[in-house]
């Protein structure tokens, strides 16, 4: 089975749509259980999807935010997808969302990853998913063809690991991690990824890792 498309006429139609959808997820979560989690890609693809959500009135003191991965640089690094969100997500009423930073200062993502898994179980299963995607493909941190990807894709694989595939070492949620959330979307802008995208249905996700979870997902596509 493939994923659901919803497309829309520009970029900031689909960041607003898609706010409004991901804030009535949490609300809803919030009314019916409780505390919620909302888990978000880094790159440049969301930033204003992230500006617009931030601004939504929400029980955000109830919503613990963390990334689906992070380029093991500290905050005050150009790559570092932390200060992306801070600058654009984590303001206004959003400021009062709990926020797991994956990036812990530990010398390396191996060494951070076992304590991190262990904070991240109790907020699973994740409320919102929202992933973006490479060009090649990847999402999170699973990169195609990097060394180790079939155990961040293994099934009985530990929430939270360190992972190959990019310029720098990385963390990054795991396929099951990612893949037991309530509300999967994947969020994609221009013709390039919506090719990719295409490619990737039905691939094997060692060569295309999106492909994981397409079955489950909405995704959001503008040119
Ligand atoms: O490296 C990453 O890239 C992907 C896609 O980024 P974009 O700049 O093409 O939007 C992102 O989903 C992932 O979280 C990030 O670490």
């Amino acid at each position: 089975m493939s994923a659901e498309i919803v497309t829309y006429p520009d970029r900031e139609l689909l960041s607003l749509s898609l706010a409004d959808r991901i804030a009535g997820q949490l609300r809803q979560q919030l009314e019916a259980v409780g505390p919620a989690s909302l888990c978000v890609p880094g790159g440049s693809t969301p930033a204003p999807m992230f500006k617009a959500l931030s601004g939504l009135p929400l029980d955000w003191a109830n919503i613990t935010v963390f990334l689906n991965d992070e380029r093991w640089v500290p905050a005050n690094n150009p790559r570092s997808n932390s200060a992306m969100l801070r600058e654009t997500l984590m303001n206004g009423p959003a400021a009062s969302a709990n926020y797991l930073d994956l990036y812990t200062g530990d010398p390396t993502p191996e060494g951070a990853a076992p304590a991190l898994s262990e904070r991240l179980r109790p907020l699973l299963p994740i409320t919102v998913l929202v992933l973006g995607m490479g060009d090649d493909m990847h999402t999170a941190s699973l990169f195609p063809g990097a060394d180790g990807l079939d155990k961040l894709l293994a099934h009985d694989a530990p929430p939270v690991m360190a992972a190959a595939g990019g310029a720098e070492p990385r963390i990054t949620l795991t396929a099951p991690a990612l893949q037991s959330a309530l509300n999967i979307h994947i969020m994609i802008v221009g013709a390039q990824k919506r090719a990719a995208l295409e490619a990737a249905t039905g691939a094997n996700p060692i060569d295309a890792p999106i492909s994981a979870f397409l079955r489950d997902a909405t995704v959001h596509y503008a040119d």
